[in-house]
C-alpha cells in the first residue's frame, strides 16, 4: 500500500486516558498510561464492562479524557498541558463497529466515496481501489448493504474507514456479530491488514483465539486499569495473567522461514530454540524464506521426555529448561519451559511430572504435536 515511509509507524502510540462515569457505588473511571507499537494490531481484553470501548472512544475523542494525552503517528490529538483538542471528525482515523454502519440507501461504491470525500486529495494516502483490492470486495460494489452478507458488510465498513486514509484503525469487536464461519472467512483480511498497512490497529475483542491469531500485541485491562501490556507471546506465558492456567494455555513463537520442504509439503522455521517443522494450513498465502512467522503452540499439545525417543513420529522435538511447575490442584502440572530464549508450556499429568521428576533448571525435550502458524 502506498503509505509513505514517514507514517510507517517509528513513532509509537500514546494513550494517556482519565475518564470517569458517575459517582456513585457503580460509578466507573478508565485510567490508562500506555505507549503502543505505531504499527501492527494491537489488542485490547479484558472482561466485560473493564473499559476496552471507553479506551478506544477516548482515543477517537468520543471521549473528553481529563487529564489526557493522545498522540498517532507522530502527531498530537490532545494534550491538555499544550491545550491541544482535537475534535472527532479532525482526527485520521477510521472506526469500525461490530455491525457495519453503512448507508443502506448507497451501493458499495457510493458508500466507498464517501469515505473518500471526507479526505482532501492532497492528504490521501491510500488510493480507493488499494482498500477495494485488500477487502476483495471489486465485485460487490453496484450492490445495496441489503445485498451483503454480513461478513461482506463488514469488510466493506473496513474499506470505507481505509478509503478516509486514517493513520489509525479503531475496530470494536468487529467479528462479533459473525458466525463461526462467516469470522474464518474475514480473518486472512484481517492478517492482510495487518501486514500491508503501516498503521497501528487497535483491536478490541472477547475472543483469546482471534487475538493470539492477529495481535502481535496485547494490552489486558481489568476495572479500567492495565492488568499487563506487552507482547503477546509474553503474556501469554505469564504465570501471574489467567492465560496460562486456561484450558487454552499456549505459548506463541516468533520465528523466520528458513526453507520450504517441497517434498514433505512442509515450513521450517527457525526460532531461538532451533527449527519446527509445520504444515501449511487453511488458506495459506506463498511463503517466502526469509519472512517473519508466528506460531501458535497449545500447552496440551506439549510433551516432554528426558531423552530424545528414538522412533516417534512426532517431528519438533526441541531441547528445553525447565523454569517453572505449576500444579493445578488436580491431575495436572503446567510447565513451563526456555527454548533458547522462547518460553514453551506443556501441560503434562502430575504423576508423568513425578514420574521424570521434574525439577527446576532440568534439561528436557519439548515434542510438539501440533503447531498452528498465525499469519
Ligand atoms: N456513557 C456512559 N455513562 C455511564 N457509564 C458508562 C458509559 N459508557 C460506559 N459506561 C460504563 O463504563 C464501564 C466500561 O464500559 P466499556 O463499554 O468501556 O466496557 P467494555 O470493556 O468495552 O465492555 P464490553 O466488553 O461489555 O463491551 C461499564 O461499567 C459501563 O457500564
Amino acid at each position: 500500500m502506498n503509505y509513505p515511509a514517514s507514517i510507517a509507524a517509528a513513532e509509537p502510540l500514546e494513550a494517556r486516558a482519565r475518564v470517569s462515569f458517575g459517582v456513585t457505588a457503580e460509578a466507573f473511571t478508565l485510567d490508562v498510561d500506555l505507549e503502543l507499537p505505531g504499527q501492527g494490531v494491537t489488542a485490547f481484553f479484558g472482561p466485560s464492562g473493564c473499559g476496552k470501548t471507553t479506551l478506544l472512544r477516548a482515543i477517537a475523542g468520543l471521549e473528553h479524557p481529563d487529564p489526557g494525552r493522545v498522540r498517532v503517528g507522530g502527531d498530537t490529538w490532545q494534550d491538555d498541558g499544550a491545550g491541544i483538542w482535537l475534535p472527532t471528525h479532525k482526527r485520521p482515523l477510521g472506526y469500525v463497529f461490530q455491525e457495519a454502519s453503512l448507508f443502506s440507501h448507497l451501493s458499495v461504491q457510493g458508500n466507498l466515496d464517501f469515505g473518500l470525500k471526507r479526505v482532501p486529495t492532497s492528504e490521501r494516502r491510500i488510493a480507493l481501489d488499494q482498500a477495494i483490492e485488500l477487502l476483495g470486495i471489486g465485485h460487490l460494489l453496484y450492490r445495496r448493504p441489503a445485498q451483503l452478507s454480513g461478513g461482506e458488510r463488514q469488510r466493506v465498513a473496513i474499506a470505507r474507514a481505509l478509503a478516509s486514509s486514517p493513520r489509525l484503525l479503531l475496530m470494536d469487536e468487529p467479528l462479533a456479530a459473525l458466525d463461526a464461519a462467516r469470522k474464518t472467512e474475514l480473518l486472512p483480511y484481517f492478517e492482510r491488514l495487518q501486514r500491508e498497512l503501516a498503521l497501528p490497529i487497535l483491536y478490541v475483542s472477547h475472543s483469546l483465539d482471534e487475538v493470539v491469531r492477529l495481535a502481535a500485541h496485547l494490552v489486558l485491562l481489568k476495572s479500567g486499569r492495565v492488568l499487563a501490556a506487552g507482547s503477546t507471546g509474553n503474556l501469554l506465558t505469564r504465570l501471574d495473567l489467567p492465560f496460562a492456567l486456561g484450558e487454552n494455555a499456549s505459548a506463541v513463537i516468533e520465528g523466520e522461514l528458513a526453507g520450504i520442504d517441497t517434498d514433505w509439503g512442509l515450513l521450517q522455521v527457525r526460532f531461538g530454540g532451533g527449527m519446527i517443522q509445520c504444515v501449511p494450513v487453511g488458506g495459506s498465502r506463498p511463503r517466502q524464506v526469509g519472512e517473519s512467522l508466528r506460531l501458535r503452540i497449545l500447552a496440551r499439545d506439549v510433551s516432554l521426555t528426558l531423552s530424545p525417543a528414538p522412533d516417534t513420529s512426532i517431528l519438533n522435538v526441541l531441547p528445553a529448561v525447565v523454569k517453572s511447575l505449576t500444579e493445578d490442584g488436580t491431575s495436572q502440572t503446567l510447565v513451563t519451559l526456555d527454548s533458547g530464549g522462547t518460553t514453551l508450556l506443556a501441560r503434562v499429568t502430575r504423576k508423568s511430572a513425578s514420574m521424570l521428576q521434574l525439577a527446576v533448571g532440568q534439561r528436557v525435550f519439548a515434542q510438539v504435536k501440533g503447531v498452528a502458524i498465525l499469519d
